[in-house]
């Protein structure tokens, strides 16, 4: 167990800054997933972390000990890649011991630990294979029993179930918290895969052009997310997110309003803004067939079936917006009236798309220092 900090990291290649200003720490045996769509810079931070890159800029700690300048093999950390790398000519029990025999722990030790990882990873029998002779779930399995023999502080993993069909990535999930039950290891874990992000997390950070939206647990990052970037990106669809206004009680999206409930005129005097951005979650809204009270109207533009749920892709007011729904009826063209369910509406400021209900200083710590 480590505790690993990030103090102001930067990747910068030519004159291209990849990583900007990068702060967060991990608590010793925290999960910490980093979410982000391809090329945000997963990869670039898990690589600084493990020392495969150079950082350009700022300080990296483990366990209180400034480690830029320490090689891998001297940081107490063990990685898993998402191509798994295993050594071909090597067979699985070589594989998963190489690193334990440069370590020259003794056959003894070496044994015990080869007995535990292959009982842990189910990979009795196949102890003398080599990695062709292994199925894609075998060798994914391989190559974390190869990182999880040498029992270091600090497991990395990049996007190690990507090779993997959706039932072997399910039972690899399990796997990966079993390794973690019995360990203890500060896992840093590479994805763009959402379950996997939600299921494995203690906190999530997400990442967006190098820089970090968020880093906070994987229901406060759904439930009540930071910023518009994180309530759009995280969700399946994300939320939606119009342009609104608050006059006189009412929240209005173009030409069209509705009532708001008490506390929330009374929370918005307080902020004293007017203009937002409205986000509310495709789940949380209803569809009628008639207008009934505190009802926006809107056309049904195309929909897309999901088996026991549908997707209602339609426009109101100019801006796009998506329910989901279990009326399958519904058609395109159609029109539909629809309310929002007012307690999970978020609103975010039009100057900076930050959460409007969150304290101005939870932004201050998130792009400066933060300690946790
Ligand atoms: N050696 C390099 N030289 C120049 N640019 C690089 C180098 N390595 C990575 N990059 C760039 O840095 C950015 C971040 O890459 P990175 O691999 O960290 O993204 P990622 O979030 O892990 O993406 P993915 O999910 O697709 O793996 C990309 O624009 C990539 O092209």
């Amino acid at each position: 167990m480590k505790e690993i900090i990030l103090e102001n990291i930067c990747k910068v290649y030519g004159k291209n800054e990849i990583i900007k200003n990068l702060n967060f720490s991990i608590k010793p045996g925290e999960k910490i997933i980093l979410l982000g769509a391809s090329g945000c810079g997963k990869s670039t931070t898990l690589r600084m972390v493990a020392g495969l890159d150079d950082i350009s800029s700022g300080n990296l700690y483990m366990d209180g000990q400034r480690v830029n300048d320490i090689v891998s093999g001297k940081r107490d950390i063990s990685m898993v890649f998402q191509n798994y790398a295993l050594y071909p000519h090597m067979t699985v029990a070589d594989n998963i011991c190489y690193g334990l025999k440069i370590q020259k722990l003794t056959d003894l030790e070496i044994k015990s630990r080869l007995q535990a990882v292959v009982k842990m990873l189910e990979l009795y029998g196949l102890e003398d294979r080599k990695p062709k002779d292994l199925s894609g779930g075998q060798r994914q399995r391989v190559a974390l029993a190869r990182a999880v023999v040498k029992r270091s502080g600090v497991l990395l993993l990049d996007e190690p179930l990507s090779n993997l069909d959706a039932q072997l990535r399910v039972h690899a999930r399990k796997e990966l918290m079993k390794i973690h039950q019995a360990y203890s290891q500060t896992f840093i874990y590479v994805t763009h895969d959402q379950v996997e992000a939600m299921t494995l997390a203690d906190r999530v950070a997400v990442l967006n052009k190098g820089r970090l939206e968020v880093i906070d647990t994987p229901q406060n990052v759904y439930n009540n997310p930071a910023n518009v970037f994180t309530a759009k990106f995280i969700g399946s669809p994300g939320s939606n997110i119009w342009p609104a206004h608050y006059q006189d009680g009412y929240v209005h999206i173009g030409k069209q309003k509705v009532k708001l409930p008490e506390f929330w005129n009374a929370y918005i005097g307080q902020k004293n803004q007017r203009e937002f951005y409205l986000g509310i979650r495709p789940e949380h809204m209803k569809i009628y067939h008639e207008q009934k009270n505190n009802t926006f109207i809107g056309i049904i533009k195309y929909i897309e079936t999901y088996g026991n749920q549908c997707g209602v892709y339609f426009m109101v007011e100019g801006c796009e917006g998506i329910i989901l729904c279990d009326n399958f009826s519904l058609k395109p063209g159609q029109k539909i009236y629809f309310s929002l369910d007012s307690k999970k509406i978020h609103l975010f400021s039009k100057k900076n798309e930050n959460n409007i209900g969150y304290p101005e200083a939870y932004y201050d710590n998130l792009y400066k220092y933060q300690s946790v």
